[in-house]
């Protein structure tokens, strides 16, 4: 797993660097040599330019350029003022080296003169702004990142794209679309959620030390990004030897006269992950019509009111049921009132591990008046508990239902606050976004996020069902729950993925990931094993 670490400690980092012996000199020209060395790699590269703004984001570039054109590059540093101008001493000096050395370069050029120098160049490398960036990109650098992404360059980018914040993960009102980004000491949330997904390109870490690695995990990093290899400890161990119940058995509870798909598909996403026996309860309105999409799948229908929502009838039913199943999943579709919230009380009473989701949470949040963190007792039980929110979901369960989190780092804290309340470590709470990550008490694992065709409605609906699944296939516990949540969410952006390939990326609908599910499955398993073969064997060699 690689550790992201929030961009404040991240300088906590550099300063400790510069305590073990690394100065912040060294760090500048170890950070200019690695994006030169990346620019080296591109194939056919002969002509960069060199884009530098003022900041030590610039010192890289002045570097770079240096670098570069030792190695023989045709090289054109672009820099809005005369490098003596520079305020930091650092970047100032650097700069004067590299003109020193020939660099040749263009001081605040005019939009007709960056493009001439853009058009002569195969690739830019983008240094204008780094992590000291923030609020709105100002003059020059909002029309220098105009001309960038109009130019037709391969676009290499220098710690974080130009105009990203590589905490939030938002993009200014101008940005570099990046074909690759070399981002140093360690990863940063904003690169890999939001903005950041389309403007980062590939991502490549320059540790620039080798007590790097060391220091980044004391500075408790927000998260770790997982490697296919990590899940091999979590996977379900094959065997022939099974019969229906042994592969684990799921009930799904949900549903409503308004919303009877989401149960359905919740339940079908459960048999398609592998769980040997799967039970759908339902309101009674909509037992029937639930039967009909699902041959293979019995359908109970519960005591429910006029609108088909579940009453308070229905909890002591579902808790009695809970205790012959492996897993339970409660919330697609079930709507919010007294009776579906006695239900969520129930089941979170019960020994049963358990999956919330969609309107159980919001059934929860009820139950907690929107501050689940301040009634830890809802949660605190010695089976697992997977809560798998979206953003506007967490929002309600945190406190924050006006103003729900809107980046990653965001996302991380609101879902720490719950289970650092709760303090025990069967809690995680699945935080979905545009990133999605997995929090226990004890770390916070970002699975690879899946393509944008998962953005549909009913694919939160799949993705609890195959949690709940696994789960039960694990046998209702894990070593480690976040990972095993990981590898879940991992599997279904895969099935986004295959699903994609069918029917085009704009083209996928809940049910067809559905479909994908178990050649995801085994794709990533397959290739989690191999890595992990792979790893070792390279650990013999070294
Ligand atoms: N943290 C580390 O350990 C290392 C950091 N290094 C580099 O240092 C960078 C951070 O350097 P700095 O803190 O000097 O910051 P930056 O170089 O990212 O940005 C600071 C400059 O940008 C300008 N600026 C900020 N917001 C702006 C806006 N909205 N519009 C226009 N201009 C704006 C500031 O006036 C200042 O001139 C990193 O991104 C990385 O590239 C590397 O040199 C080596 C190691
Ligand atoms: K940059």
């Amino acid at each position: 797993m690689q550790p992201v670490l929030n961009v404040e400690d991240i300088k906590r980092v550099e300063v400790e660097l510069t305590r073990v012996g690394v100065s912040v000199s060294e760090l500048m020209h170890r950070a200019g040599y690695a994006a030169a060395q990346e620019v080296l790699e591109l194939e056919g590269a002969k002509s960069v330019a060199v884009l530098c703004g003022m900041g030590n984001n610039g010192g890289d570039g002045w570097v770079a350029a240096e670098a570069l054109l030792a190695r023989g590059l045709k090289v054109q540093v672009v820099c809005p003022m005369d490098p003596d101008q520079i305020s930091g001493d650092l970047a100032r000096q650097v700069a004067q080296a590299a003109v020193k050395a020939g660099v040749p370069v263009t001081v605040g050029p005019s939009r007709d003169e960056l493009d001439e120098v853009l058009d002569e160049a195969d690739v830019v490398l983008d240094c204008m702004l780094g992590t000291g960036f923030h609020g709105e990109v100002r003059a020059p650098f909002d029309i220098w990142i105009e001309c960038v992404n109009a130019s037709g360059c391969r676009v290499v980018s220098v710690d974080v794209p130009s105009g990203l914040s590589a905490q939030t993960g938002q993009a200014g009102s101008a940005c570099v679309v990046a074909d690759l980004t070399v981002t140093m000491l360690a990863l940063k949330p904003g690169l890999l959620a939001d903005d950041g997904r389309d403007v980062c390109g590939a991502i490549v870490v320059a540790p620039l030390a080798e007590q790097t690695e060391r220091l980044c995990v004391e500075a408790d990093p927000v998260a770790w990004r997982t490697d296919l290899a990590d899940y091999r400890d979590v996977m379900v161990e094959t065997s022939a030897s099974v019969d229906k119940f042994t592969r684990g058995s799921v009930l799904v509870v949900g549903g409503s006269s308004r919303f009877p798909g989401a149960p359905i598909m919740a339940a079908r996403a459960a048999a398609r992950m592998g769980a040997g026996y799967v039970t759908l309860a339902v309101p009674q309105a909509i037992a029937a019509v639930c039967q009909t999409h699902l041959l293979e799948i019995p359908v109970v229908g519960l005591p429910c009111d006029v609108e088909g929502v579940l009453t308070a009838d229905a909890a002591e039913r579902v808790a009695k049921m809970a205790r012959s199943a492996s897993s339970v999943l409660v919330g697609p579709g079930m709507r919010v009132s007294g009776g579906t919230v006695a239900v969520v009380s129930a089941l979170l009473r019960s020994e049963a591990p358990l999956v919330i989701d969609a309107d159980g949470l919001n059934c929860l949040s009820r139950l907690t008046e929107g501050r689940l963190f301040d009634f830890p007792e809802f949660t605190r039980r010695d089976a697992p508990l997977i809560l798998t929110p979206h953003r506007g979901e967490l929002g309600r369960l945190s406190g924050r239902s006006e103003v729900p989190p809107t980046s990653l780092s965001e996302q991380l804290e609101c879902a720490r606050q719950i289970v650092w309340s709760d303090g025990g470590s069967e809690i995680v709470v699945v935080s979905k976004g545009s990133a999605t990550g997995c929090v226990s008490v004890d770390q916070a694992v970002l699975p690879k996020p899946g393509p944008a065709a998962l953005a549909t409605a009913g694919s939160g609906d799949v993705l609890s069902g195959m949690m709940a699944s696994y789960l039960a296939q694990v046998g209702g516990q894990s070593e480690n729950l976040p990972l095993m949540a990981a590898l879940v969410c991992e599997i279904h952006g895969y099935a986004g993925t295959v699903a994609a390939e069918r029917l085009g990326s704009r083209g996928v609908m809940a049910c067809d990931l559905i479909d994908s599910i178990g050649l995801a499955t085994d794709a990533i398993e397959e290739r989690a094993a191999l890595a992990g073969l792979e790893d070792a064997s390279e650990g013999q060699q070294a």
